[in-house]
């Protein structure tokens, strides 16, 4: 970039459009200093004009018209921090179109289209930078982009969803219920606009599509990853997961072998000791596992206003001071064999609650059909709180995919027991099997 005044056509002023004006306005010294350029924002898109802001800015630069900002020709960088699909799509096709190089935060919109919007972005001869779009302020799109080309990458997993970390660890540290910890998140401006894309995993697996595209070369839609949330756990599942050794946390994971791609999203319980059980609160934690430097674990802040503004500024410097030897990410269009990990045998938590009369009856039941279907017991406990009795289990040597179905039959035969299944990350159930426990 040559000019030594960069302007800046900025799209929202919520929680990450209001760390990009504060950053700038407390670190344009040393912005100047490193990149010898100076930075201005000339024109923010908002909605409501009249909304209280969380930084003081010029009211005239406000504007609820995109047009003021694409036909400003001293705009030479759009960064967009509005999110969602449209308008943000059209107004990025059309700031690529016109020469703007763009900065994004936006997960679902690179998800969706990113392979469409990078191909614009180099056919126009201008870039697009998307570092927050994953990890808050992690730098984990630039170690995929920069620093792994000698690298085979064979699986990434972690915890890519700040607020539903915050809302498992808070839950598990305060015993305080889903709902209320989900409003704590919201007022700290973790979640996205609309919350259930946080709490139903869509966000996770948003970042998941990513993260592997870029990882492994392969186009990849985000429908092809199997996807969960935690919108159904309650105190009572970690407090029995914390007394069985594990923890629980919304997890992320892809893995690419031999021209096959398997990835999911979901709760799952993870051994205490696990490197990413004692990853709490608004942290993310990534772990990338590639043939040639072994493992690499990243940890930071993954929402917020600061450190998801820290990500936007570091692409917008990088993008002015020439952005020099880093390849453009894949988005590759051609599609890859998806394999189902639902053949996996696997460990995993079931819990029901059900009113006391109906308790024992039901759980000789499922240990029987459990049993019948090839699984074990490997822990139970009864509990009774308030007017319903909780019974949890953890159990093994199942297929997903077979244990999967009859827990939805559970449902399907008008059981109200409220099932709720969650897969174990890893576990050694096969040594610490006990017995079956029937009735
Ligand atoms: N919050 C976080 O921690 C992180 C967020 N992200 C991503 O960053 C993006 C922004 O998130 P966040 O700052 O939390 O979102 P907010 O909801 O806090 O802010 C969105 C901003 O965009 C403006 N806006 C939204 N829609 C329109 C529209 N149709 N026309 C004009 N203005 C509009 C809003 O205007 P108004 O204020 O007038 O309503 C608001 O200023 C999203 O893509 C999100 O996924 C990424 C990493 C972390
Ligand atoms: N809502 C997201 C924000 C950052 O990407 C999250 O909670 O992680």
């Amino acid at each position: 970039m040559k000019q030594k005044n960069v302007k800046i056509g900025l799209l929202g002023l919520g929680t990450v459009g209001t760390g990009v004006v504060k950053t700038l306005q407390t670190h344009q010294d040393q912005i100047e200093k490193r990149t010898g350029k100076h930075i201005e924002i000339r024109r923010i898109l908002v909605r409501d004009l009249k909304k209280k802001r969380g930084v003081s800015v010029d009211p005239s630069l406000l504007t609820t018209s995109p047009e003021d900002l694409l036909s400003d020709s001293e705009i030479s960088v759009i960064i967009e921090v509005m999110g969602g699909i449209e308008p943000a799509y059209s107004i990025i096709r059309k700031a690529l179109q016109t020469g703007r190089h763009v900065v994004t935060a936006n997960k679902e919109l690179l998800a969706k289209h990113g392979a469409e919007l990078l191909e614009l972005a180099e056919k126009n001869g201008v870039q697009l930078w998307f570092e927050a779009s994953v990890g808050g302020g992690i730098p984990v799109i630039r170690i995929l982009q920069s620093y792994l080309h000698v690298n085979r990458v064979q699986s990434i997993a972690g915890i890519l969803n700040g607020t539903c970390n915050f809302i498992l660890s808070e839950m598990a540290r305060t015993g305080r219920p889903y709902a209320d910890v989900l409003k704590e998140a919201q007022a700290l401006g973790y979640a996205e606009a609309d919350p259930m894309n946080d709490v139903l995993g869509f966000d996770t697996m948003y970042k998941l599509a990513i993260l592997s595209n870029l990882a492994f070369d392969i186009h990849i839609p985000p429908t092809a990853i199997e996807t969960e949330g935690i919108q159904q756990i309650e105190p009572i599942d970690i407090e029995m997961a914390h007394a069985w050794g594990y923890v629980i946390k919304l997890i992320g994971s892809a893995a690419y072998t031999e021209g096959l791609f398997s990835a999911s999203v979901g709760p799952r319980l993870l051994p205490v000791s696990h490197p990413l059980a004692q990853v709490n609160d608004v942290l993310n934690a990534v772990t990338i596992s590639s043939d040639v430097v072994g493992e690499l674990t990243f940890i930071g802040k993954g929402a917020g206003e600061l450190p998801t503004a820290s990500a936007v500024m570091e692409d917008l410097i990088c993008l002015c001071s020439g952005g020099a030897g880093w390849r453009i990410p894949a988005f590759h269009k051609d599609n890859v064999q998806i394999d189902s990990e639902e053949q996996r045998v696997q460990t995993c938590y079931l819990r029901i609650a059900v009113r006391d009369e109906r308790s024992n009856e039901l759980s000789k039941r499922i240990e029987q059909v459990v049993h019948g279907l090839g699984g074990f017991t490997v822990e139970k406990h009864v509990r009774r709180l308030n007017d319903q009795t909780y019974v949890t289990y953890l159990i093994g040597g199942m297929e997903r995919n077979v244990i999967r179905s009859f827990v939805a039959d559970l449902e399907y035969v008008g059981l109200d027991c409220k099932p709720l299944l969650i897969f174990v990350e890893e576990s050694e159930v096969q040594e610490k099997e006990i017995a079956y426990v029937a009735g």
